[in-house]
């Protein structure tokens, strides 16, 4: 929601007063502030944190910028505008230096932003995010080709990218000591900040920026995509004609939460539905959910009698299944339902609906996701998305890939398998997130007390071979806190086709770290 203009008075008041007290006057910072609510999506979480850092440190990149080119020119005069104006100009994104547009996406009423390219001509912001998936991964961080001035600010057209100077820069403009209890900033210690407004290329109904705080990061080779997959020989039946009227709500309308008597959707998970009026996980159905997850002798498990997992490693003499965890699903409304698409038992196929972020992570994970918002419990953050593949597709991608070079973990959608004695190769299906995934690919993992747990969720197709694994939060998350969920990697499984990584995940309960003169490597 937009601020009030009261609200926006008080951000913009503290952004001053931090400001000043390094000794920046509001004039100089108000055009750097406005370019930074602008590449930040109007949310002024990432500008206020850790005591305006991003704000300051970006005024004195563009200060250098505009020593550096403006040194003998004659200084312009700035226009002081009025408070009202101030205002007026971040509420309606108008100003000298920006202007925005409107376009309507995936039903929803969404900014775009158009930058004044110094050239008169507009383009559109967004467009060049896909350079994610470009090889040469440094050149995705393009330094703003304009002149940048504390004045006049213009960007490049491409992605939002800030780049800070490196230390030859850096000795030229000591900053003096903020007024504050936060750790004094300087120069020397200043870091780079690189920024990608959009990985997801418009795909989703939110913007997903990527930013990199410590200038370690090289992008990973992915491509982003909204929605799973099918790579080549998976076999997903989804018709309406597969579901059955009493797996359906063809006599509901609306919303089917508010109606007085749960309708059939509801039977898989006991007759009540598991979400709230507000779209959260209901607190019974979550904590049940994370005893089980928690406690792994409480979980029951199903043998297959001719397993997959164990046919792709030895199809002439397959061992025995190891295994699956019988896993509790949701089951949301869908097409043949009567209901409408805003019912309150279709959360997870409304998609992303949260502020997140990927950032390049300071404990040695490499990149990590982190919301920008404090997240209720119980909300759904995101899905994991990627390839449908077969197990053997899966297990051959594994083998070729010499196993130590793999980055992320694919999922096995395995949650059904048990019920089937023998399962068909193109009925064995798993997730792969790694050339081809949404923003779940970059998710770290934490042992035992992640605060996202994975839910499996019914939504096309009542066929169990397919469905969706949804990340919940396990508790209230805080604005900036990373988002973790437990792999459950078995970290001394040296049979494994991908190398457990050296786990830095933090937590007390860390199961590597028990792990006493085992030989681990560190993929991250
Ligand atoms: C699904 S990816 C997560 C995103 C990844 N960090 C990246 O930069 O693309 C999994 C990889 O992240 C790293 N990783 C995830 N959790 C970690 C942890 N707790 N400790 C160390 N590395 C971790 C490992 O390299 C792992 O193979």
């Amino acid at each position: 929601m937009a601020p009030t203009r009261e609200q926006l008075r008080e951000h913009l008041a503290n952004a001053y007063k931090a400001a000043n007290a390094v000794g920046i006057s509001k004039e100089d910072i108000k055009p750097v502030l406005r370019r930074l609510y602008q590449a930040f999506d109007e949310n002024w979480e990432p500008i206020e944190a850790d005591n305006y850092r991003v704000l300051i440190d970006t005024y004195f990149e563009l200060k250098e910028k505009e020593d550096d080119e403006q040194r003998d020119q004659k200084p312009r005069k700035r226009r002081h505008l009025t408070e009202e104006e101030d205002q007026a100009s971040f509420r309606t994104g108008s100003s000298s230096e920006f202007s925005l547009g409107h376009s309507r996406h995936n039903g929803n009423h969404r900014s775009t932003r158009h930058l004044d390219s110094g050239d008169g001509s507009v383009h559109p912001e967004r467009a060049s995010a896909s350079a994610v998936s470009c090889s040469n991964h440094k050149n995705n961080f393009t330094k703003p080709k304009n002149k940048v001035s504390t004045d006049d600010v213009t960007v490049s057209a491409g992605p939002t990218s800030i780049r800070r100077p490196g230390p030859v820069g850096a000795a030229r403009i000591q900053r003096p000591k903020p007024e504050s209890n936060a750790a004094p900033i300087t120069c020397e210690d200043k870091k780079p900040l690189r920024c990608i407004s959009d990985i997801t290329k418009s795909t989703e109904k939110v913007a997903i920026s990527l930013v990199d705080e410590v200038g370690n990061g090289s992008l990973p080779k992915f491509n982003y995509i909204p929605h799973n997959i099918i790579y080549e020989n998976a076999h997903l039946n989804i018709s309406l004609s597969r579901i059955a009227d009493e797996d359906c709500c063809l006599d509901c309308s609306g919303d089917c939460l508010s109606s007085a008597l749960p309708c059939a959707c509801a039977h898989e998970t006991g007759g009540e539905f598991v979400y709230t009026p507000e779209g959260l996980l209901k607190e019974e159905f979550l904590s049940k959910h994370m005893a089980l997850v928690r406690e792994p002798e409480k979980q029951n498990y199903v043998y297959c009698q001719d397993c997959p997992i164990e046919r792709s490693k030895n199809e002439d003499m397959p061992e025995s299944c190891k295994g699956h965890v019988v896993r509790q699903f949701i089951k949301e409304c869908w097409r043949k339902c009567g209901c409408d698409v805003q019912c309150g038992n279709r959360v997870v196929q409304r998609g992303i609906s949260c502020k997140l972020q990927v950032f390049w992570t300071s404990q040695g994970k490499g990149w990590g996701v982190r919301t920008l918002e404090v997240l209720e419990k119980g909300s759904f953050v995101c899905e994991y998305v990627g390839e449908i593949l077969t197990n053997t597709e899966l297990y051959n991608r594994n083998m070729k890939s010499n196993g130590n070079d793999r980055h992320t973990y694919p999922v096995t959608l395995d949650a059904d398998w048990g019920s089937e004695q023998i399962l068909r190769d193109e009925d064995a299906l798993c997730l792969d997130g790694t050339l081809h995934g949404n923003v779940a690919r970059f998710i770290n993992h934490r042992c035992f007390d992640g605060n996202l747990v994975d839910i499996p969720v019914q939504v096309e197709t009542p066929d169990r071979h397919y469905y969706h694994l949804a990340f919940f939060t396990t508790r209230k998350v805080n604005a900036f806190e990373e988002l973790t969920w437990d792999y459950q990697i078995d970290f001394d499984d040296e049979d494994h086709p991908i190398k457990a990584f050296h786990c830095t995940c933090g937590s007390e309960y860390c199961r590597s770290k028990k792990r006493k003169g085992k030989k681990v490597v560190n993929l991250g």
